[in-house]
């Protein structure tokens, strides 16, 4: 049997989300190829456990994802994807979670916004399929548009800005003004630089230490750093271990640092490093007061 945490109408776990600090969103990986942690959760049971312990663990949000998107990553068929999603996005709504969908189809975010997922997340920056702008208007959903050029096999070739803060601005605010222009409200949509995704290590860099002028643009922010490459190879230069699994505490700096900024919400593997992280950044910001 499936514990509910807390009995409320589904909607409401959204309006409910505390508002007075960074979210942390918890990923859930229902995949066999992702970067960390590929095909532990592969299995409904086995996810939807997981997604309870990234709740106990103090996650605001869990994002579940059925498509691995890291540069090089198979593509999934829409149909698989919503194969392995739809089950634990049905159960984990069902205990009271807030549960967003890391998906790029159109078709797999219908059918679990239907099942009461909360938020789209999507890594596609348009490039994937039409009609997302459309789905997301009419079901008024919050919504992640992340920058992006290419897709997972072509991005890597794509990290060509003249100047990178200001590209992937430009880029973001005019697919957010195609996503109004669909009649999607401004409040549904949520931004994300892409970390990673069609940029380099330094580009990365670039774009984190500019989180305030993102966390400005009359959106919410969410910045996604978890284990990723570009910190494997910062950690790498200081000869530290990189493997992905070894990168918790840099990422839990980067969520203290992005909270600090301005993020609305932190993508992450380690819920308790970062939940902590959040906390310790409050106070910080507080005088202790927090
Ligand atoms: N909004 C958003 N979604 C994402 N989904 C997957 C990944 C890749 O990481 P994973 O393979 O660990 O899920 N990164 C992001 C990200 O940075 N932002």
């Amino acid at each position: 049997p499936i514990p509910v945490i807390r009995k409320r109408p589904a909607r409401a776990a959204w309006a409910e989300l505390p508002q007075d600090r960074t979210l942390v969103m918890g990923i859930l990986n229902v995949t066999a190829d992702s970067f960390s942690d590929g095909g532990r959760y592969l299995n409904a049971d086995d996810a939807i456990n997981h997604g309870l312990e990234l709740v106990r663990a103090g996650a605001d949000i869990i994002d579940v994802g059925g498509e691995s998107t890291r540069p090089g990553a198979d593509f999934v068929p829409q149909e698989e994807e919503l194969a392995r999603v739809l089950p634990v996005v049905t159960a984990l709504v069902a205990t009271g979670a807030v549960v967003s969908v890391d998906t790029t189809h159109v078709e797999t975010a219908r059918a679990c916004i239907k099942a009461g997922a909360h938020l789209i997340n999507d890594v596609s920056g348009l490039t994937h399929e039409p009609g997302m702008p459309e789905l997301i208007a009419e079901t008024g959903v919050p919504y992640v548009l992340m920058h992006r050029r290419g897709d997972q096999q072509s991005m890597d070739s794509l990290a060509d800005y003249a100047d990178t803060v200001a590209d992937v601005t430009a880029e973001l605010l005019q697919l957010r003004d195609r996503f109004v222009a669909a009649g999607v409200k401004p409040e549904q949509i949520i931004l994300d630089p892409g970390v990673g995704f069609a940029k380099n290590a330094a580009q990365n860099w670039e774009l984190l230490g500019a989180t305030e002028h993102f966390a400005s643009l009359g959106h919410r922010l969410l910045v996604g750093t978890s284990r990723k490459r570009f910190l494997g190879s910062l950690l790498q230069d200081q000869g530290l271990p990189s493997d992905p699994l070894d990168r918790d505490a840099a990422t839990a700096a980067t969520t203290a640092l992005g909270a600090r900024a301005g993020a609305w919400a932190v993508r992450v593997h380690d819920v308790a490093a970062s939940r902590d992280a959040v906390r310790v950044a409050s106070a910080w910001g507080q005088g202790g007061k927090a």
